[in-house]
């Protein structure tokens, strides 16, 4: 728990940064760039996700989980529907919303859905326009006025995520935004935390992708181990939660070989990402009421 975490002197900021945005946007780029994340991991499976922590970036005394929603999207089904709500409570519960657009359509429809969203649960966002070295400045202020005039920004952000320029400001604006009180993560620990997320991040894209059809939303996955080894591989336990009997044995397949097989694409992937030699454990374990909460998202950082 935090408490075991060593603080700096001085006073702390420590808090959830959510990250919206329509598929392409840039969101995988701008985490990567506000993290200074040298391993990356940009996935391509969009709208299959809960809010889930992504990244950790540090700021000065202010340490900033940024967490991601499913890309919002028109819900076709009610369980997609349910999806989006879930997704934007979480959305709301977060101590920054960074509405992230890809600044050259403009305010498209899909811009328009999500400003919906935000004006539905009277979300305070900031907007960070990206891409913006593929656009012309007068485009620039052009989209920038338009979309300010379509919602109430708190601050207006243009970037590159890409390479780069304006994110500090970004970093800093959002450090100022998070709350006082105690780092969750110790400094030292924030890659390795970060190596956790990703290991977790693979197996979830995977089981998706096995998956998908029979278990569309209803797992999440938590490293819970990490063992170093003498020989410079490394053990990684993680646990596949799902909510029901009927998910587990899903995920089990008969006589165990569907996670067999989901293991060994996971660990494949591992290897092939991290570079070295993995030992991959999962365990599916049935967690019922999968809440969504900013609790429940600091203790899924915490238990990584
Ligand atoms: N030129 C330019 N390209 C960018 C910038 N930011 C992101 N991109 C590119 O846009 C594409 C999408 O970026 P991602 O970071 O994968 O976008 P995302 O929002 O995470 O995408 P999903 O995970 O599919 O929702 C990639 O090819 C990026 O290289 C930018 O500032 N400038």
């Amino acid at each position: 728990m935090s408490e075991d975490v060593k603080q700096p002197e001085g006073p702390t900021r420590a808090g959830f940064c959510a990250i919206i945005g329509a598929p392409n946007a840039g969101k995988s780029t701008l985490v990567n760039q506000l993290t200074g994340s040298k391993v990356s991991i940009v996935s391509h499976k969009v709208q299959t996700t809960r809010a889930r922590i992504r990244a950790i970036a540090m700021e000065g005394n202010a340490q900033i989980v940024l967490v991601d929603t499913p890309g919002i999207f028109k819900p076709k089904r009610t369980l997609d529907r349910a999806m989006v709500d879930n997704a934007w409570g979480g959305a709301g519960d977060a101590d920054a919303v960074v509405l992230l657009v890809d600044g050259r359509p403009g305010l498209t429809e899909e811009a328009k859905d999500l400003i919906a969203h935000l004006a539905k649960t009277k979300t305070r966002a900031v907007l960070v326009i990206n891409k913006i070295d593929l656009m012309s400045r007068e485009r620039l202020l052009e989209v920038a006025a338009e979309f300010n005039a379509a919602y109430p920004f708190e601050q207006t952000f243009m970037v590159s995520a890409l390479n780069g320029s304006g994110t500090q400001d970004l970093l800093k604006y959002l450090a100022g935004k998070m709350p006082e009180g105690p780092w969750l993560y110790p400094e030292d620990q924030v890659a390795d935390v970060q190596l956790r997320f990703m290991a977790a991040e693979m197996t979830r894209e995977v089981i998706y992708e096995r998956l998908h059809e029979e278990l569309p939303y209803a797992s999440t996955v938590e490293t819970e181990t990490w063992e170093e080894q003498k020989n410079g591989s490394v053990k990684i336990g993680q646990v596949i939660f799902v909510q029901r009997d009927s998910q587990k044995a899903i995920v089990l397949g008969k006589g165990g070989q569907t996670i067999k097989l989901l293991g060994q694409k996971a660990r494949e992937e591992m290897e092939r990402q991290f570079g070295r030699k993995v030992h991959l454990f999962l365990f599916v374990k049935v967690r019922e009421n999968w809440a969504e909460d900013k609790e429940r998202l600091r203790n899924m950082g915490l238990d990584v």
